[in-house]
């Protein structure tokens, strides 16, 4: 049977069985819960497929102009900032106040509302999750660890959630809109909208939210298109324009040179920009794959400390406050630099997360006017796309092939967020082992930081691989091997590492691995 994109069958005589109330246009082909259904309701669906139906076009269109400028940067050109919008950059105008719910976002948790980075988008983790979501901003989430004999529920004091959409590019075979996949991000942002506004307002937003992390744009016209949606989502809630708010991961390398445009189209939603630093080091290979003259050293040396990175974050702390909102980021260097908050992923951080950013900080809630930080106005393109230090080991290739075949093995069982040798591996640091394989096997790099002159090609390459899944296998033992998807993931992985033009992003050619359709039933028409 021919199963085309995603695996489901191209669009014949099939009727579909599902026992969700749909509205005209809309297939749901998601394995059928009672859970789910309380999500998948007739109306929250319409709002989906409005969403879909207002703004499917401007989002092709923002894809294309991607391509556009891909094609740019292969022939030679770099990002850089657009003349055009040079009155946005020097233009004295501010955000929208910050409201008072999220003035202070010292330390911010991640995962429990991660839709992207952190996740694997199956039908199960993503509708699970809106369930959680719904029963979390209504306060009565809760979980018996039946193993443990262990229950969890939520403190008297809660932490406010921003919920984190997937990218505009990954779409959502199981839901069909009008015979086409829906934007995964509009169905992840349209479901938690519909059922949580009213809620979220009352009992976490003071009258503001729901709150949102926007991930991996490129373009403020992509910002553009998040700010109709609110507004159109404030209008179905009928609630106040500018109600919603959103902070903005820069975490692409076209986009910092768009910060201030960002903020701009989002100035009546913004709380912010964040700096995405793994995306942002995956983005630099990407953006720059077809410029051998900018290669990276090993993954562990492209840190804070690199000139063009330092560049970045200094440039969003000063843009971020003079525009009235906060700039999130990492730790001490960071704190010391003007950031206002940072992301812990595992709550034993969070103790010297708080310390680092209290002594920093005093009691003020963030540092909007004390760290203006003008001094990073005179930044340049130049120093935003300084070409990393450092050098290249086997070892630097061993670890990528390593943690890349682990995670996508993780990744394709469901789960998005892994820790491996002490690092927290999620999507973006996944990526990064990916790309960098790639432009090394692509350039043939001397890996010059072994003194042995040996230069990475297939063969090798090849090896490497071979070693190391015997190495995974010693390590995670012969039964969990055999019966987690590590071959599969070498295969995906190999397959990325090794493909003469690279892939734009590793979960979108895995995801056809994860998606499992409901099943249908020949017409009897
Ligand atoms: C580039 C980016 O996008 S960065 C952000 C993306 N990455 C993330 O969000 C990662 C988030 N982190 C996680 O999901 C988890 O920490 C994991 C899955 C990696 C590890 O989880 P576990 O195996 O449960 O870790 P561990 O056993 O050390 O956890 C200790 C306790 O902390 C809890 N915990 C761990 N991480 C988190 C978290 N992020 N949020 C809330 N609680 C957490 C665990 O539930 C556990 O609680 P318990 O002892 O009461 O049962
Ligand atoms: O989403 C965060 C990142 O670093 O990527
Ligand atoms: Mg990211």
């Amino acid at each position: 049977m021919d199963l085309g994109t995603y695996g489901y069958p191209p669009p014949t005589a099939k009727k579909i069985i599902s026992n969700y109330d749909v509205p005209e246009g809309v297939e749901v082909r998601g394995r059928y819960d009672a859970e789910f259904s309380k999500i998948l309701t007739k109306d929250a669906l319409k709002f989906v497929s409005d969403l879909q139906r207002e703004f499917r076009n401007h989002i092709k269109y923002a894809l294309e102009c991607r391509k556009e400028a891909k094609r740019r940067y292969n022939e030679g050109a770099l990002p850089g900032f657009d003349p055009a919008t040079r009155y946005i950059r020097e233009g004295e105008w501010i955000c929208a106040s910050v409201p008072p719910a999220v003035s202070d976002r010292k330390v911010e948790i991640t995962g429990p509302a991660d839709f992207e980075d952190a996740l694997s988008p199956s039908w199960e983790n993503l509708m699970r999750g809106q369930v959680n979501l719904k029963d979390a901003v209504a306060g009565t989430i809760t979980f018996h660890d039946k193993a443990r004999n262990k229950v969890y529920k939520l403190n008297d004091e809660i932490a406010k959630l921003f919920v984190r959409p997937r990218g505009w590019h990954l779409p959502e075979a199981h839901i069909l809109i009008d015979g086409e996949p829906a934007t995964g991000c509009l169905v992840d942002f349209g479901l938690y909208f519909y059922h949580n506004h009213s809620t979220f307002r009352r009992t976490q937003g003071a009258g503001f939210g729901p709150f949102f992390y926007l991930p991996k744009m490129e373009h403020s016209r992509e910002a553009k298109i998040w700010n109709k949606v609110f507004e159109k989502a404030e209008k179905m809630a009928g609630i106040e324009r500018g109600s919603i708010r959103a902070t903005v991961l820069i975490e692409t390398l076209p986009a910092v040179f768009q910060m201030d445009e960002i903020l701009y189209e989002l100035r009546d939603h913004s709380v912010g920009l964040n700096c995405g630093r793994w995306d942002y080091i995956f983005s630099y290979v990407k953006t720059f794959h077809a410029h051998p003259d900018r290669l990276l050293p090993d993954r562990v040396q492209v840190g804070m400390t690199q000139h063009f990175m330092k560049s970045y974050s200094e440039l969003l702390i000063r843009t971020c406050h003079r525009r009235g909102v906060h700039a999130m980021g990492g730790m001490l260097r960071e704190v010391k630099a003007g950031h206002d908050g940072t992301w812990a992923a595992h709550p034993g951080l969070i103790p010297s997360c708080m310390e680092i950013f209290n002594n920093n900080m005093g009691n003020a809630p963030n540092q909007i006017t004390t760290m203006k930080r003008e001094d990073a106005a005179k930044l340049t393109e130049e120093d935003l796309l300084q070409i990393p230090r450092g050098v290249r080991t086997m070892e630097g290739l061993r670890l990528n092939t390593r943690v890349g075949i682990q995670y996508v093995a993780a990744w394709l069982t469901g789960s998005g967020s892994v820790p491996l040798y002490n690092l927290m591996e999620d999507a973006a640091t996944a990526e990064i082992s990916r790309v960098q394989n790639w432009q090394w096997l692509k350039y043939e790099v001397e890996l010059d930081g072994d003194g042995l002159g040996v230069k990475v090609n297939k063969e090798l390459f090849g090896r490497v691989v071979e070693e190391e899944m015997d190495r995974i296998e010693k390590e995670v033992g012969k039964d969990k091997f055999k019966k987690g998807m590590y071959k599969d993931a070498c295969k995906i992985f190999t397959r990325q590492c090794t493909s003469p033009t690279l892939d734009e992003f590793l979960t979108l050619d895995a995801y056809n691995y994860i998606v499992l359709l409901h099943p249908v039933e020949t017409s009897k028409l």
